[in-house]
């Protein structure tokens, strides 16, 4: 644990400093535009074989515009190169600008963000004051953004239905499509490491799986993300611009009863001569009312197991809320083996 000399950090205890980067990843690709012809069984069962045994791999072929992408980038360099009294202009949370605190439970990062409700109508961003202090027309470009994003996700969500051999393969796509899909995005920012810290690492964002249904990542050329494998070992994952990671979340691993993994991960921030990590993601959510449940016929292949009882889910955004960000928030909506 390290306390900060100066500042606003001052009083702020860092989480635990690592001294050495885990091995890198084996991350398994998956390329899109095999989707659109002949390779779409492949790539379907790819996706599923993925989100499987990692809950977590890369899309290449995706069609997001390169340019998009630059743009966004460095947009988001530009908004967090503003002076501290202008970023903080755009706090207030839930949505908007915040340093280090990530929730409100007291969990702390080296790291700063944007985090943005979005909703399935392409300009529907938030407006007004929470984001005033971004540069011309960073929300525009963020709507254009999660346009391109949310459809390429839908994409994803389809083959890992068809993957499953699901009959409808619009079962977990329809959930991000929806008018009132619980949607988010979040644009990170990690500060070059403070010199004191002598080359240690420090936790960017501390471990922790995501909830929603599906976590669409993008980096710069910065790495700093690690995800844990089911033997619970950490890897690092190298950084690929031109590509999007894929997390599956906390509730696409309820509705597939288990079988896919909602996994673990974080970033750790290394001194260097890097420029500092900024990484979007797209949280693609189901509607607040949407009552999650495992899918009858997954629960069916396993012998009628039924591994989460069901809850809708801002049932479960209210208990994870209550929880730190390294907890295993699932655990409490899992059946006993008996209960089943
Ligand atoms: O910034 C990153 O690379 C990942 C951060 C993350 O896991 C999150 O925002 O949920
Ligand atoms: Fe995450």
């Amino acid at each position: 644990m390290v306390v900060l000399a100066k500042g606003e950090l001052e009083q702020i205890a860092l989480p635990a400093v690592q001294r050495a980067a885990p091995p890198l990843a084996a991350v398994p690709e998956v390329d899109l535009a095999m989707a659109d012809r002949d390779g779409r069984a492949a790539a379907a069962r790819a996706v599923a074989r993925a989100s499987e045994e990692h809950g977590f791999f890369k899309v290449t072929g995706h069609g997001v515009p390169a340019p998009l992408l630059a743009r966004v980038e460095a947009a988001a360099a530009a908004f967090f190169a503003l002076p501290q009294q202008e970023k903080d202009k755009a706090a207030g949370g839930p949505f908007g600008y915040a340093s280090k605190r990530i929730g409100g439970n007291g969990d702390l990062g080296w790291v700063e963000y944007l985090l943005l409700g979005v909703t399935a109508a392409p300009a529907a961003l938030p407006g007004g004051a929470p984001l005033s202090a971004s540069p011309c027309c960073f929300r525009e470009l963020l709507d254009e953004y999660v346009a391109a994003v949310r459809r390429m996700t839908c994409t994803v969500l389809e083959l890992m239905a068809e993957g499953l051999g699901l009959d409808d393969d619009g079962v977990f796509a329809r959930l991000v499509l929806d008018g009132d899909s619980d949607s988010m995005l979040r644009v990170n920012h990690y500060p070059p490491e403070p010199k004191e810290h002598g080359g240690a690492r420090l936790t960017g964002f501390g471990e922790h799986t995501d909830p929603q249904l599906i976590s669409v990542l993008r980096s710069n050329a910065t790495a700093g993300l690690e995800i844990s494998l089911r033997d619970g070992t950490w890897v690092s994952v190298p950084s690929d611009t031109e590509s999007f990671f894929i997390n599956v979340g906390d509730a696409l691993q309820v509705l597939t009863n288990g079988r896919f993994r909602s996994v673990r991960h974080r970033v750790m921030v290394s001194s260097g001569s890097a420029p500092p990590r900024v990484s979007v993601i797209f949280f693609g959510g189901p509607p607040p009312r949407e009552r999650l449940a495992p899918l009858p016929g997954l629960v069916d292949r396993e012998g009628g197991r039924r591994r989460y009882r069901d809850f809708t889910w801002t049932e479960y955004k209210t208990s994870a809320y209550q929880t730190k960000l390294a907890d295993d928030r699932l655990g409490y909506f899992e059946t006993t083996p008996t209960a089943a």
